[in-house]
């Protein structure tokens, strides 16, 4: 069988054009801008250009961007001095600090200080709470993604058998919850797991979300699983430049799989798309309009 690619680029921008409708009617209505503030310790590369391609895309859908970048040897108290004043600006609507930060700073703790309302990550202890116990909460935007793409081609989950492999607290055990209020069976690998290989072949869909570099071979996807490949790695390519690959081995799982994500053009993109369509959710929330419907899980 050759897999149906799931183009998450082409879902990606059918979710920025919601996005930006909800936008210009709030405006419109109400005349409130949207707003999110994305906030960047250090001088990662990676991370800048993601911190950047946020800020243009956010801009592109009609909400305001605020970036705030910090020196690497940014101290806890001012970090968290910023992140008091942006939890009492109104015209911030969501807060995302940039993952991971420098290891001098305590991220459990400078997460926690983000206003829950204005956590657009998900990743406060509060919003894990919420999703953990079926309740009305943010959603950390990978996940988010992953379902939509998920439920997209799918129409109903209930009954498959997912195996999220990865256990982090921003992808692996926020996707399992997810399926898991979709009714599938789910089972949650990690390093430690026996027999990985015995595990993923059991598996309707397989969350890849490890880190390592086309780690998932296409000998262990069941014939005609669906496979949602977050892993974005950077590995040498071609004439000295590199190239990114996924967790799982493409070119093989796409013969045995019946639908994949490729990387880049998967997950990514609907990565940033949920964050916006968030930052929406949170400003609707904030000022008791109803919610923008289809972007929420
Ligand atoms: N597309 C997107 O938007 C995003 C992509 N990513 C990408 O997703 C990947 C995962 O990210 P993240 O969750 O933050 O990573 P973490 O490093 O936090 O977690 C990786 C997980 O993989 C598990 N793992 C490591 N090695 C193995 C192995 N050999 N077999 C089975 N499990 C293993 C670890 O297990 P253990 O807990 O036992 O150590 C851990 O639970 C990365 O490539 C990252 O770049 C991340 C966020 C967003
Ligand atoms: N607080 C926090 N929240 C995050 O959501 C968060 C974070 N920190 N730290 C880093 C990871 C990683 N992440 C990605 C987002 C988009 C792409 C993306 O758009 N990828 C493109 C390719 C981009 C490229 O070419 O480099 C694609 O897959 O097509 C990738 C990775 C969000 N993360």
């Amino acid at each position: 069988m050759s897999a149906k690619i799931i183009d998450g680029k082409a879902f990606a921008a059918t979710v920025r054009e919601k996005v930006a409708g909800h936008v210009a009617h709030i405006k419109q209505e109400r005349g409130i801008t949207p707003g999110l503030a994305v906030v960047l310790v250090g001088e990662d590369p990676a991370s800048a250009v993601y911190v950047r391609n946020k800020g243009k895309q956010t801009v592109e859908v009609g909400m305001a961007s605020f970036e705030h970048k910090l020196a690497a040897d940014t101290s806890e108290e001012a970090l968290l001095a910023l992140i008091e004043q942006l939890n009492a600006d109104p015209e911030v609507h969501g807060i995302l600090v940039q993952l991971p930060l420098p290891a001098h700073l305590n991220s459990d703790l400078v997460i926690n200080a983000i206003d829950p309302a204005k956590d657009v990550d998900g990743f406060h202890i509060s919003n894990v709470g919420l999703l953990g116990t079926g309740q009305k909460s943010m959603v950390p935007c990978t996940p988010l993604g992953c379902l939509m793409m998920l439920r997209d081609h799918h129409g109903s989950l209930s009954g498959m058998d997912a195996v999220v492999v990865g256990r982090s607290n921003i992808v692996g055990k926020p996707m399992a919850q997810l399926l898991l209020g979709d009714s599938c069976t789910v089972t949650i690998a990690h390093s430690r797991t026996k027999d990985l290989a015995e595990v993923v072949r059991r598996a309707d869909i397989v969350v890849a979300a490890v880190g390592r570099p086309e780690m998932i071979p296409g000998d262990w996807i069941k014939e005609g699983a669906t496979v949602i490949d977050v892993g974005i790695n950077r590995v040498p390519g071609d004439a000295g430049k590199t190239r990114l690959v996924g967790d799982v081995d493409y070119a093989s799982a796409s013969e045995r799989a019946g639908a994949i994500t490729p990387v880049p053009g998967g997950v990514g993109p609907m990565t940033i798309a949920c964050l916006l369509a968030n930052t929406v959710t949170a400003c609707c929330r904030a000022n008791g309009l109803p919610e923008p419907e289809g972007l929420t899980a």
